[in-house]
């Protein structure tokens, strides 16, 4: 293998040669399209400010504007594709890539030896120097085991024979690590990567991703792709590495922003950042749910999912229960059928005002909405009516348009103004005085009357809150006291958010995006059916991709997957469904995750990853003080530079633990709106550590009383599958019931500081 390592040492320096060649001269080409890009765009500027007094030479400005306009972009675009280039040159200069495959195709008299990195790099004479990781025939790395394999390619499956498959690990253009392998993408570099740090940031797995990742990776066959996977099993990687794949897959029609991705919380989406530009793609959109829902109810304070898991245990039965109807399917196709037999009469509509009176009124509003065929779905009748507004607005600006007050305003204008109202109209060359001071009066009117426009483009003549209210009225009238009394005081319940938006939408024809081609939901254990139901609605057109584990979940009651995939398949109306599960866990070693599945009632189908390192450590206290004090003594043995978390169940215990560590530790206290992970003490409440990951992870106040409710376990097990390397449970009291039936043998009980 020496000798191997040699050759194979040999072949990386020359195609790291190849790389600083490629990068010396695509780093001229780029300064080269720079220095364009700035001359034409200062071109550009220069010629927009030439005077436009004179007719003739505005004329000419615009024309010439606009050419200049299309040059800036075609430069601009060009200067791109050129740092795109050198981004990944940079890439594939440090570790240029990390497989090799020897392959032997049925025609062919000679094996051939391929090398599969992050990106392709061809040479002069175009060959393939590397090959890039979703490039058809690299999958049989991540797939095939020695010998006969099938791969897809555009023109169909091809068959090849799997000679050699040989993993490496390259840093700053060395050989660390290197050996041959048969099945799997090789556990001892797997072993390696898991054994490091956590970081600010999650990697990419690219050189590591498992058989079964790599299923969900390239899957394009389906349009609903449910991905439920233990803690720690990959899902929120594999899901980054599959939207790399589809932007390459697709790269002529699909471009970053068309991904959108809903993740949970803010410090994840900063977590996540970098493992697309880690494999030179660019990032796709991502929102979380609650600010998604926060711009669609602009001035109302929207409950999120952590509000109401702190708030959780102080609703009533009812209030419970209520909760649960509004959560159901049933209560989307209640307002399908309301919606779509609403009469005239019912339709809420309000007033649309300028400057402080009704410019439509809502009778007029109504007469042009009843006198509407009826056979025309409410939809159509309300574009219908928003069309007759417009026709009747610009009636009345054509009307205004040489009133008194608008003659007045055009005496006043400026040069400048006039012909910036002008636009490419030119001075006199209208047939008279009037036509052009008529010209201009209407753009003066239509500018301030925009507000009108604005209302009627938005949708405003509709109260779709008294609409929503009469729906209430009709079919859960025990839900109007509460509803009203939020509204009172600008709140909106988080289980009234999709059901209005539908109902809006749905009422009036708007809402839909076509542009979107693809959506991912990370923790989707924590999205009631309605919301994915409106998300459906309104990204008709994407494809959806929803990972999650039922026993992470917090906020919803607990569904096996195969029941959540009967469910989703039988509510949304997705044509391909198809459901991937991953079992084996890889965040934590095996002792964590060994102790962590001995919580969950079925966790055997668990399987853990053969990382070891030490027991998880239970510490009992007597009370609290106690507690405390077996915290702090536990936090002196870590250094500066690790990253501990201490984990509680709610954002209240967080504080307090805050308020007593604050004077030793320096610890930092993260709430909803935090965005980044420092190093140190870190403390949080479960929710916030939602798909995160930590070195050290320390779980506080543990006691029979706050942890002998229905959601304990799953809470408890979401805690300690954020640990990587070690897991701490520091207890209040004596061992609640939940841990009790944990086998002993899986943990280490801390005798040495519990005190009777
Ligand atoms: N194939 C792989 N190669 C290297 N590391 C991997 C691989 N799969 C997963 N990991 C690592 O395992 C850890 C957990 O992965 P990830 O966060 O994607 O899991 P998850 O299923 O989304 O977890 P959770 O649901 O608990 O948040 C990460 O550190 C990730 O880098």
């Amino acid at each position: 293998m020496d000798n191997q390592r040699q050759l194979e040492q040999t072949r990386v320096d020359s195609v790291i040669k190849e790389i600083k060649k490629q990068q010396a001269t695509t780093q001229i080409e780029y300064e080269k399209a720079h220095q364009e890009t700035s001359s034409v765009e200062r071109n550009y500027v220069q010629n927009a400010r030439i005077n436009t007094l004179e007719v003739d030479d505005q004329m000419e400005t615009n024309a010439e504007v606009q050419q200049q306009k299309n040059l800036v972009a075609k430069t601009l675009e060009n200067e791109n594709i050129l740092k795109k280039q050198l981004d990944t040159l940079k890439i594939l200069n440090d570790s240029p890539y990390f497989g090799r495959i020897d392959i032997q195709d049925p025609d062919e008299s000679q094996p051939e030896t391929l090398y599969i990195g992050t990106a392709s790099l061809v040479d002069d004479n175009h060959d393939f120097l590397i090959y890039d990781w979703r490039a058809p025939i690299s999958s049989i790395y991540y797939n095939g085991a020695l010998g006969k394999v099938s791969y897809q390619t555009p023109m169909g499956n091809e068959e090849t024979n799997l000679l050699k498959k040989r993993q490496f690990t390259i840093e700053n253009g060395k050989i660390i690590n290197m050996f041959d392998t048969n099945e799997t993408v090789g556990d001892e570099i797997l072993q390696n990567v898991l054994g490091e740090h956590s970081d600010e940031y999650m990697r990419n797995i690219v050189a590591t991703i498992q058989k079964e990742q790599n299923d969900i990776i390239r899957d394009t066959k389906h349009d609903l792709l449910l991905v439920q996977g233990v803690a720690g099993s990959g899902k929120t990687s594999a899901i980054l590495q599959r939207i790399a794949f589809l932007l390459y897959h697709s790269r002529d029609k699909l471009e970053a922003d068309q991904i959108v991705l809903f993740s949970p919380n803010l410090l994840f989406s900063h977590y996540i950042s970098e493992v697309l530009p880690s494999l030179g793609e660019r990032n796709m959109r991502q929102v979380t749910l609650a600010e998604f829902l926060k711009n669609r109810f602009e001035g109302l304070n929207v409950e999120n999912l952590f509000m109401r898991y702190e708030h959780e245990d102080s609703l009533t039965v009812a209030q419970k229960k209520l909760r649960q109807q509004k959560e159901h399917p049933d209560f989307m196709h209640q307002i399908e059928t309301y919606v779509d037999n609403l009469p005239n009469n019912a339709v809420q509509f309000r007033p649309i005002y300028l400057n402080g009176s009704e410019f439509f009124t809502t009778s007029q509003i109504n007469e042009i909405y009843n006198n509407l065929p009826q056979l025309m779905k409410p939809s159509q009748k309300f574009s219908e009516t928003k069309n007759k507004l417009i026709k009747f607005l610009n009636r009345q600006i054509k009307r205004e348009a040489l009133s008194d007050w608008v003659l007045d305003r055009i005496e006043s204008l400026s040069d400048e103004q006039y012909y910036d109202l002008l636009g490419n109209k030119r001075r006199g060359s209208f047939q008279s005085l009037e036509d052009e001071q008529f010209y201009i009066g209407r753009k003066i009117v239509h500018k301030e009357w925009e507000s009108v426009y604005d209302g009627i483009y938005n949708d405003y003549f509709i109260d779709t809150y008294a609409q929503y209210r009469d729906f209430l009225n009709q079919n859960y009238p025990q839900a109007l006291e509460a509803f009203d009394t939020n509204l009172e005081l600008h709140k909106m319940a988080l289980e009234d958010c999709a059901p209005i938006l539908y109902l809006r939408d749905r009422l009036t024809g708007s809402g839909v995006n076509h542009g979107i081609a693809h959506l991912f939901i990370d923790e989707m254990q924590d999205y009631s059916l309605p919301q994915l139901m409106y998300l459906h609605y309104i990204f008709p057109e994407a494809k959806f991709t929803l990972l999650g584990d039922s026993e992470q979940a917090l906020f919803n009651e607990f569904r096996t997957p195969d029941e959540l995939l009967t469910y989703y398949k039988q509510h949304l109306d997705f044509k391909r469904a198809n459901i991937i599960k991953l079992n084996k866990s890889y965040r934590s070693t095996q002792q964590i995750t060994d102790f962590m599945k001995s919580i969950l009632p079925d966790g055997n189908e668990i399987i853990s990853f053969t990382r070891t390192g030490p027991l998880p450590e239970i510490i009992q206290s007597k009370d609290n003080d106690h507690a405390l004090q077996n915290l702090k003594i536990k936090l002196q043995s870590y250094q500066n530079d690790d990253r501990v978390a201490i984990i509680t169940r709610n954002q209240k215990e967080a504080l307090a633990l805050y308020q007593h560590l604050k004077r030793d530790f320096n610890p930092t206290l993260l709430d909803d709106s935090s965005r980044s992970l420092p190093l140190g003490v870190i403390i949080l409440p479960i929710y916030l550590a939602k798909g995160l990951e930590f070195d050290n992870v320390i779980a506080f106040g543990i006691s029979e009383k706050n942890y002998s409710d229905q959601r304990a376990i799953g809470i408890l097990y979401t805690i300690c599958s954020r640990a990587m390397h070690q897991l701490t449970i520091i207890t209040c009291g004596q061992l609640p019931t939940l841990l009790q039936t944990v086998n002993p043998r899986l943990y280490q009980q801390s005798s040495l500081i519990f005190v009777k």
